[in-house]
């Protein structure tokens, strides 16, 4: 954080007295959701911008070229050169896509909607029974730091296989493996069969991206799957309480995902910003009820050599209205090692990365997330070839 002048220092006192002022009442009138400090504070060079732009957003596909006749169910058709063309400008350009007549039903998520809303209506003794911890990054946190910086939000994550194999640490060398599980809390009942309903119908749509990403890498439709089939995936429900000071924090900081591919949905509040490829331009996605925005993560940044990247982007919040969403964060098994597809690369073309260890990755980077290092925490750029 920058060094303060005393007009900053005063505008953060005055941002915490009012946070304190207008503790929102949910599940108790006494209790508050997050309480604004200068943990939240972000560089003034981080800030979100006053004037949003949504306009030049990102592209959005229609996918009903890949929907089976009748009931929709994604195992239809192969994908029409058209659609794939689409999704490569997409990846290429923007990193980012959205996507309509995808083919999951909206109940289940209407399902875990409800369920979450009145789980983070708990109070937060509630639901710090099922928070997370070091040794196990799943289940509930409401103190996530991107860069360093604290994030207005809550969250429950949880796993899409009920336990997965992850490293002990991420020291170099480690050998151990741990098995993590879900911590599903006891109230609601509901949300734990909310949660695997969901799961099930969104890991069909991300599988069916997955894909088509392929196509697009001139590769077979299938050539990704096999690194999925043990997955390490995470499904994470977020909600972003009102914040008393909106233009000094943010819901989650600059980041870009570190996972195969993201699959999100959020409600109809808004507030996600991408880095355009093009100028660097901060740009908000407008919501398009029953859609999914969709992302490439590092790993497909790496495997495809850099044709794409996984791109920047930022979660605002305001002082009015409380948000959802849920990424779908695709991850391949601990033991992937990543690294460029043989196919893509050449002696023209060489290798830009060297291979690293998606376990070891996940495992460094769910450890640097729990406080505030004062350093950077692992990037794919750390493996960056020299000279590359
Ligand atoms: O809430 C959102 O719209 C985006 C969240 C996000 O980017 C993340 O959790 O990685
Ligand atoms: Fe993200």
């Amino acid at each position: 954080m920058e060094t303060s002048p005393g007009s900053l220092y005063s505008e953060v006192v005055e941002a915490v007295e009012r946070g304190r002022g207008r503790g929102r009442g949910r599940g108790s009138a006494s209790i508050m959701v997050l309480e604004f400090d200068e943990t939240f504070v972000l560089d003034i060079d981080h800030r979100p911008n006053p004037i949003v732009s949504e306009s030049g957003s990102i592209p959005l596909v229609d996918l009903s070229p890949l929907l089976a006749g009748a009931g929709g169910d994604q195992r239809g058709s192969p994908a029409p050169s058209s659609l794939v063309e689409q999704v490569e400008g997409a990846c290429r350009d923007w990193g980012f896509f959205q996507v309509v007549n995808h083919g999951v039903p909206s109940g289940p998520l209407e399902r875990v909607r409800s369920a979450a809303e009145e789980f983070f209506a708990l109070a937060a003794e509630e639901k710090r029974r099922v928070r997370r911890d070091e040794e196990n990054p799943l289940g509930y946190n409401d103190k996530e730091y991107t860069k360093n910086v604290r994030d207005w939000k809550e969250m429950f994550d949880f796993t899409a296989n009920e336990r997965i194999l992850i490293p002990a640490s991420a020291e170099p060398g480690e050998k151990r493996l741990v098995e993590i599980k879900n911590r599903w809390p006891e109230y609601p009942p509901e949300l734990r069969e909310a949660c695997k309903e969901y799961t099930k119908a969104v890991e069909g749509l991300a599988h069916k991206l997955l894909e088509l990403i392929s196509l697009t890498l001139n590769l077979p439709a299938k050539r990704l799957n096999g690194y999925f089939e043990e997955s390490t995936s995470i499904i994470r429900l977020l909600h972003y309480p009102p914040c008393p000071s909106p233009h000094l924090a943010m819901g989650v900081g600059r980041h870009k995902d570190s996972g195969g591919l993201t699959v999100l949905t959020q409600d109809e509040v808004g507030g996600l910003e991408v880095k355009r490829k093009s100028d660097g331009e901060w740009v908000r996605i407008k919501p398009i009820p029953n859609s999914y925005i969709v992302n490439v993560g590092a790993i497909i940044q790496v495997w495809s050599n850099d044709k794409y990247e996984s791109v920047e982007h930022r979660v605002a919040v305001n002082s009015e209205k409380e948000r959802f969403s849920v990424p779908f964060f695709l991850n391949p098994a601990h033991d992937t090692m990543v690294r460029p597809l043989e196919e893509l690369v050449s002696e023209e073309a060489p290798a830009k990365y060297h291979e690293y260890n998606w376990g070891m990755f996940f495992k460094a980077r769910k450890t640097s997330n729990f406080k505030n290092l004062g350093v950077e925490n692992l990037q794919i750029s750390h493996f960056r070839k020299e000279g590359c």
